[in-house]
């Protein structure tokens, strides 16, 4: 016997929504990462990111988010090994890599390697604390190399073998262009590996721990990150801001006429705005200096003095800042970086950070299932039969 449809939805509600986006929703506990969004202020555990960019190492800053305190001596030359140790593809994931089409897109090229990764894995049915760690050497190890190796052959270059007396920083830069990198170079690059290596529960980070909340595997944590990192609105920003920079070139325009006219179409300006910060993005203030400072080295200011432009302009009339996405643009170009390596240079950064809260959550986890706010037709909507519609 059929009930009538009730025509009102209060029967088929069931909690009353949350902010839009989660905005302000505390999710979890989590001791890895403190961000003070009104006062600017960035830590990875406890230690204020300027301290970090200022003295550490991007191996360094992994161990302390990994293990939770900076290493002794011994235990950063052993970490440094291990993660040196871990640098070699298999070949499984080198023969992928030669056989996709040279446009394919780098995200996507790093994602299905990743996955890929995650079959080879030695460790695959283990999910021990020790095996999550292992993973996280090669996993931190090898997303560099999968990124420099696929930018060779798609320019039809030989690949370079890995050097395991670099750091990891020097390393990528090593296999990217098969030169050894200037010390300026290797340190901007390790500071930028630094800065992006973690931040509480972005969108990328968040997406890692629901995968991994369901006890599936670090790979498949790390897979879902990459997709959700790739997008515009996350770690996609860095390549949509020099796309935005090219394109202002290519048409001589004026910056800020162009970005004005953006905002008077109510497009978004890439690099700008965040969901937590209110004021400057402490990252920012370091990436802006880099750029300047190693445009002015090359003697070409030409991205910076762009990207200033805009950035005052945008402060000015929508009181929006620069995020972490904003400077990157121009730094990585002046370190000659292909423009669609930005993103994947954000994960070859940030695996260091998913690892950190892949195994946080394993530690503590309690499955992440929240409930829907059902804004559809009323229940119980009647099942009309396909020669009635
Ligand atoms: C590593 C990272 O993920 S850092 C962020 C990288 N992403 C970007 O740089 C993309 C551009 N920025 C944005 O889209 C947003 O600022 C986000 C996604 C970062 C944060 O988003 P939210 O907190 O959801 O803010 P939301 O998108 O709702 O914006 C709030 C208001 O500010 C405006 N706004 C926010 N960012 C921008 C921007 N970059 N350009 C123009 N207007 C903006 C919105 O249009 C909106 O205005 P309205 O209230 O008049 O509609
Ligand atoms: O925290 C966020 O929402 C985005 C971000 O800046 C990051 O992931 O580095």
């Amino acid at each position: 016997m059929p009930t009538e449809p009730t025509d009102t939805k209060a029967e088929t509600k069931t909690e009353k929504s949350a902010p839009r986006g989660l905005e302000g929703i505390v999710a979890t506990t989590s001791s890895i990462c403190w961000i003070d969004g009104d006062a600017g202020v960035l830590s990875y555990r406890g230690i204020d990111i300027h301290e970090l960019a200022a003295h550490s190492t991007f191996e360094e800053t992994t161990f302390l988010l990994w293990f939770g305190h900076l290493p002794t001596e011994v235990e950063l030359k052993d970490f440094r090994q291990k993660l040196a140790d871990a640098r070699a593809l298999d070949w499984r994931v080198v023969e992928f890599l030669k056989q996709i089409p040279p446009r394919s897109n780098p995200m996507e090229v790093l994602r299905t390697a990743v996955s890929l990764m995650g079959i080879s894995d030695p460790d695959d049915s283990d999910s021990s604390h020790a095996a999550n760690i292992r993973k996280s050497f090669r996993l931190t190890s090898q997303i560099a190399m999968v990124v420099a190796t696929f930018d060779r052959l798609r320019r039809k270059l030989p690949i370079v073998e890995p050097d395991r007396s670099l750091s990891h920083a020097g390393n990528f830069l090593w296999m990217l262009t098969g030169e050894k990198p200037i010390h300026e170079a290797e340190r901007a690059f390790d500071v930028a590996l630094i800065l992006h290596a973690d931040h509480e529960l972005n969108a990328s980070t968040f997406a890692a721990r629901v995968i991994a909340a369901t006890l599936s595997d670090v790979h498949s944590a790390i897979t879902g990150a990459i997709g959700a990192l790739k997008g515009p609105l996350h770690g996609g920003a860095n390549e949509a801001v020099a796309k935005l920079l090219t394109e202002i070139e290519a048409g001589h325009a004026d910056p800020v006429e162009h970005v004005r006219g953006m905002l008077a179409r109510k497009e978004k300006v890439s690099g700008f705005g965040h969901r937590v910060y209110k004021t400057e993005d402490p990252r920012a203030t370091h990436l802006r200096r880099m750029s300047k400072d190693l445009s002015t080295a090359a003697g070409n200011t030409k991205w910076y003095d762009m990207s200033e432009a805009i950035e005052q302009f945008v402060r000015g009339e929508k009181k929006l800042n620069a995020n972490v996405d904003f400077y990157s643009a121009s730094t990585y170009t002046t370190l000659g970086i292909p423009t669609d390596l930005f993103t994947p240079i954000f994960a070859v950064s940030r695996i260091s950070g998913w690892a950190a809260h892949v195994m946080e959550q394993h530690e503590n986890n309690r499955l992440i299932r929240p409930r829907a706010d059902y804004t559809g037709p009323a229940y119980p909507a009647p099942y009309i039969p396909v020669q009635d519609r």
